[in-house]
């Protein structure tokens, strides 16, 4: 079985969790995307009443071709239920998030979010975070932020692509992340570190797909 049925089959089972009138923040990602096109045909074949906010431009493109009516979240200051992918998630509901470099306004939807659902496939649950973590970087700031991340013990790779904002994305291996909260704490404190990946306490709902179907996990 494809990784791609996996994703799909979680992104389904959380669209069910979406009711008339909500309004929706819609993740970013290939996870995401199944979740987007299973609300356009809910839309289209139910009469599904909903409007929604993006956390990328990719994503309110695709939420609009998908015939979902999008709001534009610079005007909003809470959504109902955010759905959006993660790149690994341990027991504890702590995810690295970014992959697609979106975790800025990915952090700032989910914050806004009643509640946050994850939906990913089986290869992303891990028993503790280690993949690099994704940081969107001021770019006046990033030879700074880039010492910083070193005397932090991680090691920092910048990407070829900018973000939305257009700054910098920077992968940084800390190896496995033995206190993510610790780590996050002073992530938060360096001036010119915008945004990371770590989602610590956003995430309400998972929903994992696999061969077998999909397990719903609640916080
Ligand atoms: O920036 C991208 C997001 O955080 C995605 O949700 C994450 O990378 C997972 O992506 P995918 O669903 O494509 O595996």
């Amino acid at each position: 079985m494809m990784i791609g049925d996996s994703k799909k089959k979680a992104a389904e089972a959380a669209i069910a969790e979406v009711t008339d009138d909500m309004l929706v923040g819609l993740g970013t990602g290939s996870t995401a995307a199944f979740a987007i096109a299973g609300l356009g045909r809910r839309i289209r074949e139910e009469g599904l009443r909903i409007t929604a906010a993006g956390t990328s431009l990719a994503t309110e493109a695709a939420a609009r071709a998908a015939g979902i009516p999008v709001l534009a979240f610079d005007d909003l200051a809470a959504v109902d239920l955010c759905i959006d992918g993660a790149d690994e998630i341990d027991p504890a509901f702590r995810a690295i998030k970014g992959g697609g470099g979106a975790m800025l306004r990915e952090k700032i939807v989910a914050s806004a979010a009643r509640r946050m659902i994850c939906i990913v496939d089986a290869s992303k649950q891990v028993p503790q975070l280690i993949r690099p973590l994704p940081i969107e970087v001021l770019p006046f700031a990033h030879a700074f932020v880039a010492r910083e991340i070193r005397a932090l013990g991680g090691e920092p790779v910048a990407r070829p692509t900018l973000s939305d904002q257009h700054n910098l994305l920077i992968d940084c291996d800390f190896g496995p992340i033995g206190d993510p909260q610790a780590l996050a704490r002073i992530l938060d404190m360096i001036p010119g570190l915008l945004g990371h990946g770590l989602f610590l306490s956003e995430i309400d709902t998972i929903y994992v797909g696999d061969e077998a179907g999909v397990e719903r996990h609640e916080r």
